[in-house]
């Protein structure tokens, strides 16, 4: 009885990280995201996904393409562009929660409900893509609705391989993809998805994750901002994006919290 309802659970999953949910499910039943519909799911639209990217990735083009800026301007151009535009800035920092790592946070301004808060970087693998060596002992996996992957790791053979990846993909002298999420100051600061950790009992969910397929109509020069590049150079569908976003108003201080595994009734 218990094996058959396990099984179902484990059906219905939405998204992974493994094998801290395996490990984990049992400790935090509490913190479980349940949704009655996949459309339930998504708590805004790929429409409105869409101009927030479009609103924060232009302002960020013109202030990389800006003159009389140092080098240590950009470093925090990113920053400085994303509160003026979006209200708020997140970034990295030692988690709240013991023994979590590293977390995100709202460093500056609010965040209200139903904002892009963050995105998920990394490789993206079609279901039928080889993944294995990657996946090995790798807690940045993240697992879509339909079997795609996506590698969030910036470390070791995950970082060669989105760099490879995205070097492939370069039109000439356009950039398609942006791999700055590989180190300690990404020109796109929304790409610190992958260090969201999972909500606890004592910390609920503020933040979830939602997919988004690039549309064709992205302009191109806006690419270089993405911190997606699919594995597979003749992936014959959009590119898989992840972003994030709130739940609820957050608050200048706050870690960000999702939840790694959402069950579909
Ligand atoms: C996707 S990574 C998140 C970033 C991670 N905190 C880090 O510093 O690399 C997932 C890993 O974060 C840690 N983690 C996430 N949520 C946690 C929690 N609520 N409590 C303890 N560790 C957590 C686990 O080690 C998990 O394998």
């Amino acid at each position: 009885m218990a094996g058959r309802m396990c099984t179902r659970k484990w059906r219905s999953y939405r998204h992974r990280f493994l094998p801290w949910v395996v490990f984990n499910l049992s400790k935090n039943e509490k913190t479980l995201r349940h949704v009655t519909e996949r459309s339930e799911d998504s708590l805004i639209s790929a429409e409105q996904i869409t101009q927030s990217l479009l609103k924060f990735f232009i302002v960020l083009l013109k202030g990389y393409n800006g003159e009389h800026r140092t080098s240590k301007d950009k470093e925090f151009l990113g920053h400085n562009e994303m509160f003026q535009t979006l209200g708020f800035c997140i970034d990295r920092r030692p988690s709240t929660l013991p023994l979590a790592g590293t977390g995100v946070f709202v460093v500056n301004g609010v965040i209200p409900k139903g904002t892009v808060v963050a995105m998920y970087p990394g490789t993206v693998y079609q279901p039928y893509d080889p993944i294995l060596f990657q996946s090995i002992r790798n807690p940045f996996i993240f697992r879509c609705i339909d079997g795609v992957l996506i590698d969030g790791s910036d470390k070791g053979m995950s970082k060669m391989v989105f760099k490879s990846c995205s070097g492939r993909d370069r039109l000439g002298p356009l950039v398609t993809s942006d791999t700055s999420w590989l180190t300690a100051s990404p020109r796109n600061p929304l790409a610190v998805g992958q260090y969201v950790n999972n909500c606890s009992n004592t910390k609920p969910a503020n933040v979830c994750y939602q997919e988004y397929d690039v549309p064709d109509r992205f302009p191109i020069e806006l690419w270089q901002f993405l911190p997606n590049v699919n594995f597979s150079q003749d992936a014959r569908r959009p590119l898989r994006c992840v972003v994030l976003v709130s739940f609820r108003d957050i608050a200048e201080g706050e870690e960000l919290f999702s939840n790694y595994y959402t069950i579909v009734h």
